[in-house]
């Protein structure tokens, strides 16, 4: 089995330096990815209302044989459950769903500005926290501006921000925001959802001076940005190369070069625009 290492949030948790997207993957094959995915060494876990799949999460929990005080389960508050209440609301719901008595990092999915309220759903999570419900809290698809928000109205700094980041999409502002506040970044889409990243000549080139995988070469640049990619595979050969990343380093040239892939967001998913309830 693989040993992920461990990284400690800025609230003293500990998190893993690399994680399981769970988007897509639901019913009987889902449970059966996320169990393979655990037998392979993953410990974190990620989950949203919105992916319709926290059962098959839960269920891939009791089946797995690790202690579930070993895995980091994130779930993530939808558009629709924002507010103070209906946050706190939202977190029992997803906890009923899961089976289980705690979510180990809880997000707000995304900010959805024009709707106003993700200080008071903010709000909610520091609730749910010390009712308990939850052990960390944070954030996803949060800006630099909505962050300072977020500290300067409860002192209460996210412990960890899940954003978009791939090497077409380095994030290199935002990422030194978090690094001077503290905050754990957490890349989404850290394949850039294959699209053509894994054929670029500078990945697979890498990869060949490396003897590894051109997906390997970038989960291993994720890792060295101190940013926890959370790569989703279904198939257990493919999740385990994916976590396999910890045995060779890139020089800062190398992430360098894969960082000046730049080319801008996947898909429209700008956070002060893009909204989703
Ligand atoms: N907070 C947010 O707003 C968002 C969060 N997320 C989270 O991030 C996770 C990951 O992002 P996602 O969008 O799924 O995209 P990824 O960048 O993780 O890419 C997933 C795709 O890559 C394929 N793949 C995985 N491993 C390999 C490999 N070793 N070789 C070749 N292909 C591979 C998968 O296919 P296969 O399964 O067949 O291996 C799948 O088609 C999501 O599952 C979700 O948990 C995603 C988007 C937004
Ligand atoms: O996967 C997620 O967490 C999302 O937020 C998705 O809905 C994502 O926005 C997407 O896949 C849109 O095409």
């Amino acid at each position: 089995m693989l040993t992920i290492p461990a990284v400690t949030l800025n609230d003293g948790q500990s998190f893993a330096e690399l994680g399981l997207g769970t988007y897509n993957l639901r019913g009987e094959e889902g449970i059966e990815a996320i169990v393979s995915a655990i037998a392979s060494g993953y410990r974190l876990l990620d989950t949203a209302v919105n992916y319709e799949n926290e059962r098959e999460v839960g269920e891939a929990i009791r089946r797995a044989d690790v202690d579930r005080d070993d895995l980091i389960v994130t779930s993530k508050i939808p558009g629709r459950h924002h507010g103070r209440a209906e946050a706190v609301d939202s977190i029992r719901g997803s906890l009923d769903r899961l089976g289980l008595e705690r979510i180990d990092l809880q997000l707000i999915h995304w900010p959805n500005p024009s709707v106003g309220k993700y200080l008071d759903t903010w709000r909610g999570m520091i609730d749910a926290r010390e009712q308990g419900l939850v052990r960390s809290i944070g954030v996803s698809n949060f800006t630099e501006a909505m962050l300072t928000e977020l500290i300067q109205e409860t002192g209460v700094v996210p412990a960890v921000n899940q954003v978009e980041l791939h090497p077409y999409f380095p994030q290199g502002a935002l990422r030194a925001f978090h690094a001077e506040h503290g905050i754990r970044t957490e890349s989404w889409s850290p394949l850039a959802r294959r699209s053509d990243l894994l054929a670029e000549q500078l990945i697979t080139d890498l990869a060949a001076i490396h003897d590894v995988t051109p997906t390997q070469v970038v989960l291993r640049w994720h890792t060295q940005l101190q940013s926890t990619p959370i790569p989703k595979s279904a198939d257990a050969d493919r999740q385990r190369e994916n976590a396999d990343v910890f045995g060779f380093s890139l020089t800062d040239e190398q992430v360098a070069a894969i960082s000046g892939l730049e080319r801008g967001r996947l898909w429209d998913g700008d956070p002060d625009t893009h909204e989703e309830m």
